[in-house]
């Protein structure tokens, strides 16, 4: 079956929340005195939105093809990342056909390569890419989640991040993974503060409810070490980002120091399979958690995700929403999936990538039926009613 061509790439950039999902109001937990590597620096300890953590906003990327069907993906990356889509991907997109996305792929990431590699080109690559994918499952009237290979289950298990755990377990969530508060840089004080906020959450939820931290890179090995003992004890389940992402070094003694049973994860803002690589064959990790709209994409993550298998790592994405959902269905080894809480308090469900897109499925129970992503694409719609900005064209 010939599809039609591909006609027209076009990227565009959205305020408030969405993709660029740390775009919130003030007063939402998720900017709420976080341990960051920027926390050292008193005058940005409060707020990650003092240091810019929400300055790019969201990209849009719409793919449409000679018939009119339209493909699209939003990510982060805002106005720098739509100058390359408009300016260099385009290119290797328009009189294409859809279904060469490797070759897409392959063109995209070396032409950038010069100046890419990780970060926001790759967030540029990958927000077209999962364009891409949403065209090429709208064109053949397919979920995406059929093109990679079909469900290995029926349905998909959520954990929940935010500063509520106790609540999400009520909404029937497997665990709760909560952002630490305090770095290095509060001393011993902080570090029993963050020994006390786990001790009271774990009094919450019970023995047997998994329990996480999200520590954003903003730690060192040692640190990160002396907290995992204190934690053990809390059944921990793992610490997540406690180093920067580029100490592969650090991870593989992080994993060699934290107490049996307890496991580090990380690969936020680890991009590419060769990123990835580096993770595995250095032990730096026990589960890899690269998000869709940064690590280059479904068709980077196939290739990230092979590799996991075969060095016996799971692959759990980081939020992603919708473009995680369809993968995580796909795979034996990513056994769960990650659900960002963005109500601010968060009290309550809401859709991870609100207000920018149409019909995102929200776990019930915990749980979403594969049904639920039964639709041609990635299953969801641009919402009209939100403002979008074509800062470039080509
Ligand atoms: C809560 C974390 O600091 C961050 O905002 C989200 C994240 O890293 C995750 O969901 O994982
Ligand atoms: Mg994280």
């Amino acid at each position: 079956m010939t599809l039609p061509k591909i006609k027209h790439v076009r990227a565009f950039t959205v305020r408030g929340g969405g993709a660029d999902y740390h775009d919130q109001g003030e007063g939402h937990w998720i900017d709420d005195h976080i341990a960051t590597p920027m926390s050292k620096y008193p005058e940005y300890r409060q707020s990650r939105q003092s240091f810019g953590i929400n300055v790019l906003g969201t990209l849009v990327v719409e793919i449409e093809a000679e018939d009119g069907t339209v493909g699209f993906a939003v990510t982060t990356g805002g106005e720098p990342a739509a100058y390359i889509v408009e300016k260099h991907l385009a290119r290797f997109l328009e009189g294409r056909s859809p279904t060469d996305y490797e070759k897409i792929w392959d063109q995209m990431y070396f032409s950038t390569q010069y100046y890419g590699r990780k970060g926001l080109v790759i967030n540029a690559i990958s927000g077209v890419d999962l364009a891409l994918w949403d065209l090429l499952g709208k064109l053949r009237q397919e979920p995406v989640y059929h093109l990679l290979g079909g469900a290995v289950r029926d349905e998909l298990q959520f954990y929940a991040t935010g500063a509520r755990p106790d609540k999400a377990k009520e909404f029937g969530f497997i665990g709760g993974k909560m952002a630490l508060h305090h770095g290095p840089a509060e001393g011993v004080e902080g570090l029993k503060k963050n020994i006390a906020e786990l001790a009271d959450m774990r009094s919450k939820v019970g023995d047997d409810f998994w329990l996480m931290w999200d520590c954003w890179m903003a730690l060192d090995v040692d640190y990160a070490t002396r907290l995992a003992i204190a934690a053990h004890d809390l059944g921990l389940k793992w610490i997540e980002e406690a180093i920067s992402p580029d100490d592969y070094w650090g991870y593989a003694a992080l994993k060699r120091n934290v107490p049996r049973g307890m496991l580090v994860t990380t690969g936020e803002h680890e991009a590419t399979r060769w990123g990835f690589r580096m993770l595995m064959e250095m032990d730096c990790c026990d589960i890899i958690q690269p998000d869709v709209g940064w690590c280059g994409g479904v068709t980077e993550l196939l290739k990230i995700s092979a590799l996991a298998d075969a060095h016996g790592k799971m692959v759990v994405p980081h939020g992603s929403s919708v473009y995680s959902y369809h993968f995580v269905i796909t795979r034996h080894n990513s056994p769960f999936a990650e659900f960002l809480m963005m109500h601010p308090g968060p009290t309550e469900v809401v859709p991870m990538f609100h207000p920018q897109l149409l019909g995102e499925p929200v776990p019930e129970n915990g749980r979403l039926k594969v049904t639920a992503l039964d639709k041609p694409g990635f299953g969801v719609d641009l919402n009209p009613d939100i403002t979008m900005h074509r800062p470039y064209t080509h």
